[in-house]
């Protein structure tokens, strides 16, 4: 379609400085396949995906808003912005299903045309400068919308301003919505407090339910609804980042406070009020009410004893996961940890006996669980801080200029790493035991080089506190797919970990928003001759190492068969261990790769507890 066409090369010509769009010839059909990032409908040949995350775009949208057929627009991570005149107008894309833009420079008011997308079900506009009121009235009557990420952006208003019931759709289809570190205000309504606490951190003047502070401050305004005191209304805290670990931290020192080292059991004191340095108050609970709580400090846990340190130690979020949210604590002593805070329920028994467990591991591959805390509300984990990031940011952060390569022989180490400590995992104490959520973002190193996994068994544990995302579903074993009642095994745990020797050899996400997931895209491409098919799948920064290209091929069938369809195909993670060390070692010497795998003798049968 010549519309198209001109469109997309216009774009290109205004917004692609590093010619990241060089496949973009004037001389080629957009739809011919060879277009990177582009999609289109077969029967139209008009275009209907564009799929350009990563690629250094800088400028604005505007000649994109020509692609009348656009159904998915994916734009994350790039440098783009709105125009200086005009705010971003989506109704030229009335066909749209998927937007995502999070990650770039877009800011002024939220997009114009947002009630005419009828069709919209995922928007992310997350960590931008978008401000101004969000448009929750039309966005709750969009009949189809699932995801509604505005985190990190600089929004105000509060989010009173609808009643979904009210409205003509309800806003239920809503599952994944965050509006975390904006600057929003006011009491958080009914119909939102179903999401987690993390979906709403970082709102300095945000309260009620799931966030810890109340609304008693809140004057109340001749309406008769609840505003935030407005001398503090509007300004942006200088501390808000600092605010958030504290103010997290703080409200779990409130629930370990009264705790000391080894385990105490029931609190019986009601309401705790505290004040950190920050000069927050916050209380968790009424007077009078009995809590249940727990707390059970492991082997070779330093710091956390002094519990009540945590008020006056200063943290930093890291990140908000599946399960809830994880903070880097710095204690007064200097020492520092991870502490994750799980929501969700589960019977206590099950937990304890779970995480004593999980806490007598100990093994330099595995992070080790130090100490927990249990209450009816909340599960804290107290873990080891690694200092060294996630194979997850090692592999896919920053990934536009100025990124240093990751090396082979890093990302080697760090399969061999994670392999060994999912072995001993595996074979412990004859426990059966199984991680149940190995994520690239669940292999961290720590300050020796060395790869660890964490987060060992949680998912089992609070299979419903879990948001499962397509990233998290492209993870999972196909056979974990089919039912909503997970059963998880040791096989499953071996087809993840196939999954992150794909995204080591291709640097590309398990699951990139909108694509079609990894295990899928190297299949389809290595399908017609594995040796012939198999360079078109490495990640570029390693085709530098030439004489490491037999380590990968091997690397790959490996991964290929941790990914097998049936639980009895995949190598046991014994064997796959052993053949990460024998692919390095044999790689080494060069011999083939077709040698490497007929030297391994390889047993897949399963374990006697896995049924599967
Ligand atoms: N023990 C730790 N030391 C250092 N960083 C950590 C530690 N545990 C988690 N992190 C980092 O904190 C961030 C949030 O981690 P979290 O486990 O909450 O979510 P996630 O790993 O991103 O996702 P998921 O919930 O799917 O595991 C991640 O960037 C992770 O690398």
């Amino acid at each position: 379609n010549p519309e198209d066409l001109a469109a997309l090369l216009a774009f290109k010509a205004s917004s692609d400085p590093s010619n990241s769009l060089f496949s973009w010839v004037n001389s080629s059909d957009p739809c011919s396949a060879t277009w990177l990032g582009v999609t289109c409908d077969p029967t139209t040949h008009r275009v209907t995906g564009l799929f350009l995350q990563d690629l250094n775009l800088s400028g604005t949208t505007q000649p994109l808003s020509q692609l009348a057929q656009l159904r998915h627009l994916s734009l994350n991570r790039n440098n783009l912005l709105a125009s200086s005149s005009l705010p971003l107008n989506l109704s030229t894309w009335p066909h749209l299903k998927h937007l995502y833009l999070s990650h770039n420079r877009f800011d002024g008011a939220f997009p114009t045309g947002i009630s005419q997308l009828h069709r919209l079900r995922r928007l992310d506009l997350s960590h931008n400068s978008f401000s101004g009121e969000i448009p929750l009235t039309e966005l709750t009557r969009l009949p189809g919308l699932l995801t509604l990420r505005l985190e990190s952006n600089s929004f105000t208003g509060d989010l009173n301003s609808v009643n979904p019931s009210s409205s003509s759709n309800s806003s239920s289809s809503i599952s994944d919505f965050n509006v975390s570190n904006n600057n929003l205000t006011g009491e958080i309504p009914k119909w939102l407090s179903q999401f987690p606490a993390s979906s709403f951190a970082g709102n300095k003047h945000l309260c009620g339910k799931p966030l810890p502070n109340d609304c008693s401050n809140l004057a109340v305004d001749s309406t008769g609804s609840r505003k935030a005191d407005k001398k503090t209304r509007g300004k942006k805290d200088p501390l808000v980042p600092v605010y958030i670990g504290a103010d997290a931290v703080a409200v779990l020192g409130i629930i370990v406070a009264v705790t000391c080292c080894v385990i105490k059991k029931r609190n019986r004191s009601g309401t705790h009020m505290v004040e950190n340095r920050f000069g927050l108050r916050r209380t968790n609970g009424t007077r009078g009410k009995v809590e249940e709580e727990e707390m059970v400090v492991f082997e070779g846990c330093k710091g956390v004893d002094e519990v009540g340190d945590l008020l006056k130690a200063s943290a930093e979020l890291l990140g908000n996961g599946c399960m809830g949210s994880t903070y880097k604590v710095v204690m007064d002593g200097g020492d520092v940890v991870a502490a994750k805070m799980v929501r969700g329920k589960s019977k206590k028994k099950e937990v304890d006996g779970w995480l004593r467990l999980i806490g007598g591991l100990r093994h330099c591959n595995i992070v080790s669980l130090r100490a927990y805390h249990h209450s009816n509300h909340e599960l804290l984990l107290v873990y080891d801080f690694l200092p060294n990031g996630s194979l997850h940011s090692l592999l896919h952060g920053n990934r536009g200029p100025g990124r240093t390569p990751l090396e082979w022989s890093t990302r080697i180490k760090v399969a061999s790493d994670s392999a060994q400590g999912l072995e001993f995992l595996h074979a412990y104490d004859k426990a059966n035991l199984c991680h149940g959520h190995l994520t690239s973002s669940n292999i961290l190193v720590d300050h020796l080089g060395a790869a660890c996994i964490t987060d060992v068994g949680l998912r089992q544990l609070f299979p419903a506190a879990t948001t499962s995302s397509s990233r998290d579903d492209a993870y999972e074993a196909p056979e974990l797919l089919l039912t909503q009642r997970k059963h998880f095994t040791q096989k499953c745990d071996v087809y993840s970990f196939g999954v992150i020797l794909l995204e080591i050899l291709t640097g590309k996400m398990a699951a990139e928003e909108g694509e079609v997931n990894l295990v899928k895209w190297v299949v389809q491409r290595v399908a017609p001759d594995l040796e012939e098919c198999a360079r078109q799948v490495f990640d570029f920064e390693l085709l530098a190492y030439k004489e490491m290209e037999v380590e990968m091929m091997a690397v790959l069938q490996l991964a290929l068969l941790c990914v097998a369809q049936l639980p009895k195909d995949r190598p046991k993670m014994s064997v796959v261990h052993r053949m990460i060390e024998d692919i390095s070692v044999k790689g080494r010497r060069e011999v083939g790769a077709k040698s490497i795998f007929n030297d391994l003798s390889f047993d897949s049968s399963p374990s006697p507890s896995e049924t599967i």
